[in-house]
Order: C-alpha cells, then sequence, then structure tokens
C-alpha cells in the first residue's frame, strides 16, 4: 500500500526530464533557466556582501600545493556555503538543488548522498586551467553543478567562458558555454576535462558537486 502511495506521490518534472537525457546522451546539460532573475540577484546580492565581508579565500588545487603554482593554474577566490547556516539566499538555492538530487535519486538510482557546494569570484585576469572535478584519491564526485550569478547585461566579451572538452567519435570537440546569469551547466565529473577562459569582469558563480558514497 505504501508503495502505490509513493509511486503515486511522483510527479515528473519535464526540466529534470531534459536534464538526466542529456546527461545520458551527451554527459552534459545546459538550463538557461534553472534560476529566475530574482533568484539570480537574490544570491549575487548574497555572494556580493560575503566577499565584501572578507569571507573569501584563494581557491586550492589538491592539498599543498605552492602558491605560484596554484595561482597559475586558478586564479578565483572561494567560500563553501554551508547548508546547516544558509541565509534566505542559501535557502532558495538548496531548496532547488535538494528537489532536484532527489528526483535524480529516485528516477536514475546515481544514489547521490552527499553534496558540496561554494561560491567563487573570478576577479579581472583569472582563469581555470583545462582540469578534471575529480581528486586521484577521491573519485565520489559524480556529477559537477555550476550556476552563474553575474550580471543581466553580461556580454560574451567579458570573457569567462567555460569550456567542455568533448569526445565525438573519438575526436576532441570544444564546447564554449557562456557563463549568462541564471544558466546551470551539469557535467559528468570523471569524465569530462573542462576550463575557465580568462575573465575581463569579475565573474561570480556557484560550483559544487553531486558526490556518492
Ligand atoms: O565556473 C565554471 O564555469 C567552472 C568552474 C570549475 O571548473 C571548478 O570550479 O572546478
Ligand atoms: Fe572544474
Amino acid at each position: 500500500m505504501s508503495q502505490l502511495f509513493e509511486a503515486l506521490d511522483f510527479v515528473e518534472n519535464i526540466q529534470y526530464e531534459r536534464i538526466i537525457s542529456d546527461i545520458a546522451s551527451q554527459q552534459f546539460a545546459i538550463i538557461d533557466d534553472f534560476f529566475s532573475p530574482e533568484d539570480v540577484s537574490v544570491l549575487r546580492a548574497s555572494i556580493t556582501e560575503k566577499y565584501e565581508e572578507d569571507a573569501f579565500k584563494k581557491a586550492a588545487i589538491g592539498n599543498k600545493f605552492d602558491e605560484l603554482i596554484v595561482k597559475s593554474i586558478r586564479g578565483d577566490v572561494i567560500l563553501w556555503i554551508d547548508e546547516v547556516k544558509a541565509n534566505i539566499a542559501e535557502t532558495l538555492f538548496f531548496s532547488k538543488i535538494n528537489s532536484l538530487v532527489d528526483y535524480l535519486n529516485k528516477t536514475c538510482f546515481l544514489g547521490i548522498l552527499h553534496k558540496e557546494f561554494h561560491y567563487a569570484i573570478y576577479p579581472k585576469g583569472t582563469f581555470y586551467k583545462r582540469h578534471l572535478d575529480t581528486f586521484k584519491n577521491d573519485d565520489r564526485r559524480k556529477l559537477s553543478f555550476v550556476c552563474y550569478l553575474n550580471h543581466e547585461d553580461w556580454l560574451p566579451e567579458n570573457g569567462g567562458e567555460l569550456v567542455l572538452y568533448l569526445n565525438k567519435n573519438g575526436k576532441e570537440v570544444e564546447r564554449v558555454i557562456y557563463p549568462f546569469p541564471g544558466r546551470v551547466v551539469i557535467f559528468e565529473s570523471q569524465i569530462l576535462e573542462h576550463e575557465v577562459k580568462p575573465v575581463h569582469t569579475k565573474r561570480l558563480s556557484i560550483t559544487g558537486w553531486l558526490k556518492t558514497r
């Protein structure tokens, strides 16, 4: 009986279904309206406030790397988001994430048990060289998630494109994605190498990972 109710409880979500089929067929999905302009503006106010409080630190690669080497690979500053201490903007963010994760777990048997998200700011002139999001000793990252919080008038010439390196019939193909506000990109963490091209105007985002075990 309870199984019947569980089945009845399930409502198909067209947006999530498209995300699932895009990831299954091409290892990534781009969703332009995952967050509404209102959501983006609330989240942008939150990232800006925390940046002004000086809460961000320089992003590190792996564990103990030389500062100079780190800078030559990535130049963003990050701040991890604690769901337990979420402010109004972050609560809104996590409610959307949790709804997607519940759906993925119900329909895809992905077994997403953990998640981690951080704000990221790329100051002018910074970039993140080509890389894979999995550390050598940690294969739990299953899906990478990026959401852009840039201003509505963001232009392609502001730089900071995300480039995914795809494999099409044995040939490498670059997929260039502009960081337009409200846009979300989800991709297979263990498969797709990617990079952030040099940024010409400060670039705002939230990056995170959906993890197994
Ligand atoms: O901001 C992006 O578009 C991607 C960021 C990224 O690759 C990372 O933080 O690992
Ligand atoms: Fe990455």
